[in-house]
């Protein structure tokens, strides 16, 4: 599935539902798909594994203790720790909370957690999901940084891991404030975005969607993109073509110093199929040895003969530089403004008007402290809400604007959004972010549409990287030079 929902979205599609069949039915099927997950681990891990459910004060403790009660039907020694020993104020854990304790069940206080910890629990998670308002505290928080000390619990979130921000993915309360760490989140309803950017991808595991019975793909707010849908981007090349049929990529960059970035870009470029590739280099012609089909440019030429120019990677912030910004800039030519073509449309208020006012296909591909240069607030604030910002920097700009970093985001100007199912910390080595803008200039040099070269180039890209850690399993010691390959497999059809 690759539809993902804002939490607004998921508390309309939930109000519909109890106003069709009436309360406590959703929360019936999220338990029952909750216990059927635990039962899943509980199978695999050692016999008389206890199971032990935090119980938080809403809906998400409501879920997790109806999932106690259905999993002790089933024979499984499951237990509830609730982090405040009197009634839930929700409606339906409410419900679910008087059923509990008529039938004569017991709720032990969350502090009991430790001596549960020493006999290797398999822990639900259920203290907050979407109704998490603010930073976990006291008995809460506590609970979590015991659990970040017992990393050998399996842990099951459910709806979200306590403490993840399920439309941004972020921290709540910001990135060293607790939060659970998950192997799985058993997610209700539909799956949410902030399970897969940002700080959330060391958080939530793998991911299940269950659906309760609610159907609702056209509610989408945005899209993960994995394999299935770059797959359906991915065209065979013709029997009959020749160089000229692929397209001509001219990559701008690489100042004295940083010749490699353009070289990178190059390679990149050549790697996702590009017919021919130019670079043009402001301090004099710079070459790779490995790679003598790459041909050199003038930095003042035109730009005939090509269908798209990958601006900015170790272009430096020059005058000259400037200049060339603004000539790609003027052309008619998609364009992928990266690195130092980001900042320097940061910098200069009339480069960014050009931007603004530019119909020609357009890939922003900044990382969190270029998006920030770019709107003018911190990285932290990016990386508190990444989907918003690609957001407003596609607004902004009118271009397609991808911020990179785990979990890439694209957005469009149209408020559409994507997040990248691919990648690995094995690309967080410099040079890789280079290889990846020219992989896009060379997907839009084959005429593909923006929004699809952004996300099947970013895509392969952080497929590439996943290909590497399955050889290196620590993801260190990836050289931003071998990743072009590895792209090349990346964006082979299935
Ligand atoms: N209804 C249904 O049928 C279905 C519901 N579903 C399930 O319901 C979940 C949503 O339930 P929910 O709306 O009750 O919110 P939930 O996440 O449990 O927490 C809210 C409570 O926590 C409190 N609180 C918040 N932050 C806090 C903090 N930092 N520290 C302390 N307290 C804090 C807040 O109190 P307040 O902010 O008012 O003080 C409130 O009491 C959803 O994620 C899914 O699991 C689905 O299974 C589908 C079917
Ligand atoms: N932890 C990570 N997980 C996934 N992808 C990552 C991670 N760290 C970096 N990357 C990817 O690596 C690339 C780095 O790009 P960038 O920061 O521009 O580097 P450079 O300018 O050195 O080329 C981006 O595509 C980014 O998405
Ligand atoms: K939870």
């Amino acid at each position: 599935m690759s539809a993902l929902f804002r939490t607004a979205t998921i508390r309309a599609l939930e109000r519909e539902c109890i106003d069709r069949l009436g309360g406590g039915v959703l929360m019936e099927r999220a338990a029952e798909a909750v216990a059927e997950a635990a039962a899943r681990s509980a199978r695999r891990l050692p016999r008389a594994t206890p199971i032990v459910a935090l119980v938080g004060p809403g809906n998400n403790g409501g879920d997790a203790l109806l999932a106690v009660s259905k999993l002790r039907e089933r024979g499984f020694p499951a237990h509830a720790l609730a982090l405040s020993g009197t009634e839930p104020s929700a409606a339906d854990a409410r419900a679910v909370w008087h059923r509990w304790h008529a039938r004569g069940g017991a709720v032990g206080a969350l502090d009991g957690l430790p001596a549960w910890l020493e006999r290797r629990p398999l822990v639900l998670d259920g203290l907050f999901g979407i109704g998490l308002g603010r930073a976990l505290e006291g008995a809460a928080a506590q609970a979590v940084r015991l659990l970040d000390q017992a990393p050998q619990c399996e842990t099951i979130a459910i709806d979200v891991p306590s403490g993840v921000d399920a439309d941004t993915g972020a921290i709540v309360g910001g990135p060293d404030a607790p939060a659970i760490r998950a192997d799985l989140t058993v997610t209700m309803i539909g799956d949410k975005p902030g399970l897969h950017t940002g700080a959330a991808l060391d958080h939530a595991g793998a991911v299940l969607v269950a659906g309760l019975g609610l159907a609702h793909e056209t509610a989408a707010d945005g899209e993960l993109f994995g394999r299935a849908l770059a797959m359906k981007l991915l065209r065979p090349r013709a029997r009959d073509s020749h160089k000229g049929s692929f397209g001509s990529v001219l990559v701008v960059g690489g100042a004295a110093g940083t010749a490699g970035a353009a070289l990178l870009a190059a390679r990149g470029a050549q790697a996702a199929g590009a017919g021919k590739v130019f670079v043009a280099a402001p301090d004099g012609p710079v070459f790779d040895p490995g790679q003598p089909q790459l041909m050199t440019r003038g930095f003042e030429a035109g730009h005939e003969g090509i269908d798209a120019i990958c601006i900015g990677c170790g272009l430096g912030r020059s005058a000259k530089a400037g200049d060339a910004l603004e000539r790609a800039l003027r052309s008619a030519l998609p364009l992928v403004l990266d690195a130092d073509a980001l900042n320097l449309v940061a910098d200069d208020p009339a480069l960014a008007r050009q931007l603004a006012t530019r119909a020609a296909p357009t890939v922003l591909t900044p990382h969190p402290l270029e998006a920030a240069r770019l709107l003018g607030v911190s990285s932290r604030e990016i990386q508190s809400d990444r989907i918003g910002h690609a957001l407003a920097l596609a607004a902004q700009t009118g271009a397609t604007a991808l911020i990179k970093g785990a979990g890439s985001v694209m957005a469009l100007p149209d408020g559409c959004f994507s997040i990248l199912a691919a990648g690995s910390p094995a690309l967080a080595t410099a040079g890789t972010g280079d290889v990846l803008a020219g992989v896009i200039a060379a997907l839009l040099a084959q005429r593909m549409p923006a929004a699809d070269a952004a996300r099947l180039g970013a895509w392969a890209h952080g497929s590439a990287g996943e290909l590497w850690q399955r050889s290196h399993p620590s993801g260190a010691g990836l050289s931003a030079a071998e990743l072009p390959a590895l792209v090349t497999s990346a964006l082979a059809p299935a």
